[in-house]
């Protein structure tokens, strides 16, 4: 049995970032990384722009100007101005060569064609200078550049409608038992409904990964062998809920080995999810998730979420640690060190009752885990506790 801290040191090791790239269009590559480096294909903006409502003026000694006619935003035409004359502008909107600057309007008294600005300015006052955030073959983003709504924004100003990016890992979720049946069908004694592939499924969709295929495989050693070989060669990670302990019908471990899938770790010295199987064949990542539904998400947020930061390429793989005062007091039993479900809300955190790592009504209204280390015995309330927050 290994400590948390050697687990989480050995996934992050062990995982390595997808190289293979996918194109996507712009609006759809939200939460991807560039796969190469982005130049412009524009100036931006791509002429003199007006930043204002106003007047576009050819500058003179003089505060009095000579209106001759006006550019609103879209308009082609340039009207050629003289020292001392100006056109009516819009914000947005092309400023003519001849003009030199632009006054707001709330400075601006009119009289007819006449115009009287409140006071002297500079050149290219209030004009967006062509090329201002990004020159025609310039460098517009970094390969590796995150795709936020900014830089999906920002990519498509530029005319750019497609995008090559890393592709995000394929995943398989695979569930183990005989006892599971599918919510809709009736639920006869002494079965469950499966619930771990929906709650995986969720969380991964939560984190933008959609390529994640589903499969269920009973109770069978010949079965689930067969099920895991294709799943392995089939996909870049493949998260297994069930059938890791030592029951004699928990045939995932045996079935990995026959794989030759090498082990990584097996057993980790934590509270939910002891059995946790960590392992490799390949390139590809398998983790075998204990099948109590709070332990398999706890596993989930500790390591799973590395190895998919790690397969995006990601620097901060781990979920945010904050300190926070607890409200609730807490004993805690054995020395395995524990993450504690809990509610963070404004530096406070509640630990909740009921942390069975079956218990899935605490963990559907926690939004944090505590985490308790090895050497704590209780949590008294205005105790400073680590809290890890989820991304709920
Ligand atoms: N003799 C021992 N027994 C157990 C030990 C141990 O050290 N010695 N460890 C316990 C711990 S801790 C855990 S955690 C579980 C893990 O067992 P498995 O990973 O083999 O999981 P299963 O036995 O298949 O299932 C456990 C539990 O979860 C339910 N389950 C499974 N899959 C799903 C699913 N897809 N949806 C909803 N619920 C699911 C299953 O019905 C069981 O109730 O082992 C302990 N035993
Ligand atoms: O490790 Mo188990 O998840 O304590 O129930």
């Amino acid at each position: 049995m290994i400590s948390i801290e050697d687990a989480i040191q050995l996934v992050k090791l062990s995982v390595k970032p997808i190289l293979k790239k996918t194109t996507k269009q712009v609006e759809k590559a939200g939460g991807y990384f560039l796969y190469e480096d982005q130049y412009a294909p524009i100036n931006m903006p791509p002429f003199r722009q007006s930043a204002m409502d106003g007047y576009a003026l050819n500058l003179h000694d003089d505060l009095t100007y000579r209106l001759i006619g006006e550019v609103k935003a879209g308009d082609e035409h340039q009207p050629v101005l003289k020292k001392g004359e100006a056109v009516r502008i819009f914000t947005g909107a092309a400023i003519p060569d001849t003009a030199d600057a632009v006054m707001m309007q709330e400075k601006v008294k009119t009289d007819g064609n006449t115009l009287e600005i409140e006071h002297h300015i500079d050149k290219e006052h209030n004009i967006r200078p062509l090329g201002e955030q990004v020159k025609t073959g310039d460098l517009a983003l970094k390969k590796g550049t995150k795709l936020t709504p900014a830089a999906i924004g920002y990519l498509s100003s530029l005319g750019i409608k497609d995008v090559s990016v890393f592709k995000k890992p394929s995943i398989a979720l695979v569930t183990t038992g005989n006892e599971l049946i599918e919510a809709g069908q009736d639920l006869p004694f002494g079965k469950i409904y499966e619930s771990n592939s929906k709650m995986l499924l969720a969380a991964l969709y939560s984190l933008k990964f959609y390529d994640v295929s589903i499969h269920k495989v009973a109770d069978d050693y010949e079965k689930t062998v067969t099920k895991l070989n294709t799943v392995i060669n089939n996909h870049d990670l493949v998260l297994i809920t069930g059938g890791i302990s030592v029951g004699d019908y928990d045939f995932v471990g045996k079935a990995l080995n026959q794989l030759n899938v090498k082990e990584v770790f097996y057993k980790v010295k934590q509270k939910p999810g002891k059995p946790l199987f960590f392992g490799k064949k390949e390139d590809t990542s398998i983790f075998a998730l204990p099948g109590n539904p709070a332990a398999a998400l706890t596993c989930f947020y500790v390591y799973v979420f590395i190895a998919l930061q790690n397969m995006m390429n990601r620097d901060a793989s781990e979920l945010p640690r904050i300190q926070a005062k607890s409200v609730s007091d807490f004993n805690k039993k054995g020395d395995r060190p524990q993450f504690l479900k809990a509610v963070y809300n404004d530096g406070k955190v509640e630990i909740l009752e009921g942390q069975s790592s079956a218990m899935q009504h605490t963990f559907a209204v926690s939004n944090a885990l505590v985490f308790a280390s090895e050497e704590v015995t209780k949590i008294n309330r205005n105790d400073t506790v680590e809290t890890i927050l989820l991304p709920v």
